[in-house]
């Protein structure tokens, strides 16, 4: 059942689900959960780690699993999702289906910027590109993932997004909960 007290960030690598989620998170009183690390607790090794010995295959599938039990509960949540989480297994549909979907749709020069002044290593989808070959990927990916992001619910786009604007879009799906 639609659940609007699960609030699920979605939106490129860099967007700020993370450092909007937490922040989001405590005004709210919720838990906050990042999908990456509930995922890396429960493999017991990072992501670049199962992305190097399983493969991207495996990791999608391991994602939509946790997701899906992260969904599955009661409680009142903010979760982060990975950028790619919404692009796979009709992730979005069951997010739709079980709680608010948020798309932080911030311009890709920003995103680039974002990326480069932090580790990129950590970030396997991106490990050992120069500039010019990130901001390629960045554009495709963007193309290419899009028409799913745009499934979410509320689709909030600037480079500074608040909790505040985001709960001002959110209140009122609150106040209709049956
Ligand atoms: N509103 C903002 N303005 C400027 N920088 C920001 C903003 N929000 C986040 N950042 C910075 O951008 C980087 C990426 O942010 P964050 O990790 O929250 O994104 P993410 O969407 O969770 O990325 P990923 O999909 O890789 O987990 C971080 O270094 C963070 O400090
Ligand atoms: O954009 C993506 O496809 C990914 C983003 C990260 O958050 C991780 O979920 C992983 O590195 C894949
Ligand atoms: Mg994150």
């Amino acid at each position: 059942m639609m659940d609007p007290r699960k609030i699920v960030l979605v939106g490129m690598p860099g967007s700020g689900k993370s450092t909007l989620g937490r922040a989001l998170a405590d005004k709210l009183r919720f838990s906050f959960y990042d999908l990456d690390d509930l995922i890396e607790e429960k493999e017991g090794k990072n992501i670049a780690r199962i992305f190097a010995e399983k493969g991207e295959g495996y990791f999608r599938k391991l994602e939509s699993a946790v997701l899906e039990e992260r969904l599955s509960g009661t409680e009142a949540f903010v979760l982060a999702t990975g950028g790619g989480a919404p692009c796979y297994h009709e992730n979005m549909q069951r997010i739709n289906r079980e709680g608010v979907s948020v798309f932080l749709d911030v311009p890709l020069n920003h995103i680039l910027e974002r990326l480069t002044g932090t580790q990129l290593a950590i970030r396997p989808l991106f490990s050992g590109m120069d500039t010019s070959e990130i901001i390629l990927k960045l554009k495709n990916m963007y193309v290419e993932r899009c028409p799913f992001y745009e499934m979410a619910k509320i689709k909030l786009r600037g480079e500074d997004i608040s909790p505040e604007l985001l709960i001002s879009y959110w209140m009122p799906l609150l106040k209709s909960k049956p």
